[in-house]
């Protein structure tokens, strides 16, 4: 008998992915994969690497390859506006930082680091030198006059930044361009899809209804999460209430602006930018978005179910 072996998927060890994974828990689907837990920089390479499946991939990794992977429309991480957890964190205010700054950027990240560096050159006219540290605080600001952190630790610092200076990087975007900033997308590999479309439907339809879930169910989500993190409730909630879940078409206007920004920095590959900006260019045509991908195997996720054991 051909056992199917579980789909391998992401979970980035983060705060911000409880509202998503949250249902899985409830509804039992959470049995029906096999769930990696590791910060986003660790997941994104094993998605690349063929060691994971199915699962979210910070967006400069996704546009990075984008030949090799399929967009699934939700979940994602985005903010439109603050998001309180992906900051620059200056020790002087803004204004009084050097010509040449020294700016951290956190190991963990790709895409706030970045955002982070496009802001400080192209919109603060700022020359800085860069340097990759450890993600928390003391670490990035040890030699440093500045630095860009995520997730956990950069929403701790937000509520508690210890004399430093805290600047709101989707804000700035959002100021910036008047659009929503998309840090992360779920993705699947081409060739994990084309073997399983309807194991990719039934974890795109099951992460859908835990983000359901827990829209409905916002205050045990809030309540739970504060027995064990060191946010009292309030803050929680308004963290979750910042973060979103989707990619509206704005959404995707503010991923083709960044991917077609990023493309003008050397480590990403200017046709690899235009090529995603253009395949999201036809998937955001129409309500069918999931539908129309434009291949055959990719409208198979959609509509084929798998036989299961
Ligand atoms: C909003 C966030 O988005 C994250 C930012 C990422 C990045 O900068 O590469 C990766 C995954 C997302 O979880 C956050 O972590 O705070």
């Amino acid at each position: 008998m051909n056992i199917a072996r579980r789909p391998r998927v992401g979970h980035i060890a983060f705060l911000n992915c409880l509202p998503i994974y949250w249902g899985l828990a409830r509804t039992g689907a959470l049995l029906d994969v096999d769930l990696h837990r590791a910060p986003p920089d660790e997941l994104s390479r094993r998605l690349v690497a063929g060691d994971l499946d199915i699962g979210p991939i910070t967006l400069v990794e996704y546009l990075r390859h984008a030949d090799d992977l399929l967009l699934i429309p939700d979940p994602a991480v985005a903010a439109d506006g603050p998001v309180l957890s992906v900051n620059l964190v200056t020790k002087t205010p803004l204004a009084d930082l050097p010509a040449a700054p020294r700016v951290s950027l956190a190991s963990t990240s790709r895409t706030g680091v970045l955002l982070g560096r496009m802001l400080l050159e192209d919109r603060y006219g700022r020359k800085p030198e860069y340097t990759v540290t450890a993600p928390d605080l003391d670490s990035a600001l040890k030699d440093a006059d500045a630095a860009v952190l995520i997730g956990d630790e950069a929403l701790r610092v937000y509520h508690d930044p210890a004399g430093n200076h805290v600047l709101d990087l989707a804000a700035e975007w959002k100021d910036w361009t008047g659009l929503p900033m998309v840090f992360a997308v779920w993705a699947v590999r081409r060739d994990y899809a084309e073997a399983h479309p309807g194991l990719v439907k039934d974890v795109h339809l099951a992460f859908r209804d835990s983000v359901q879930r827990s829209r409905d169910e916002i205050d045990e989500v809030v309540a739970s999460a504060a027995r064990w993190e060191p946010f009292p409730p309030a803050a929680l909630a308004e963290y979750f209430a910042r973060l979103q879940f989707g990619l509206s078409e704005r959404h995707l206007a503010g991923l083709r602006e960044f991917a077609s920004r990023a493309s003008r920095y050397a480590d990403i590959e200017p046709g690899s930018a235009k090529l995603a900006s253009r395949r999201l260019a036809l998937r955001a045509d129409g309500p069918a978005f999931f539908a129309t991908l434009g291949e055959a195997f990719e409208t198979k996720i959609c509509t084929e179910p798998e036989a299961r054991l």
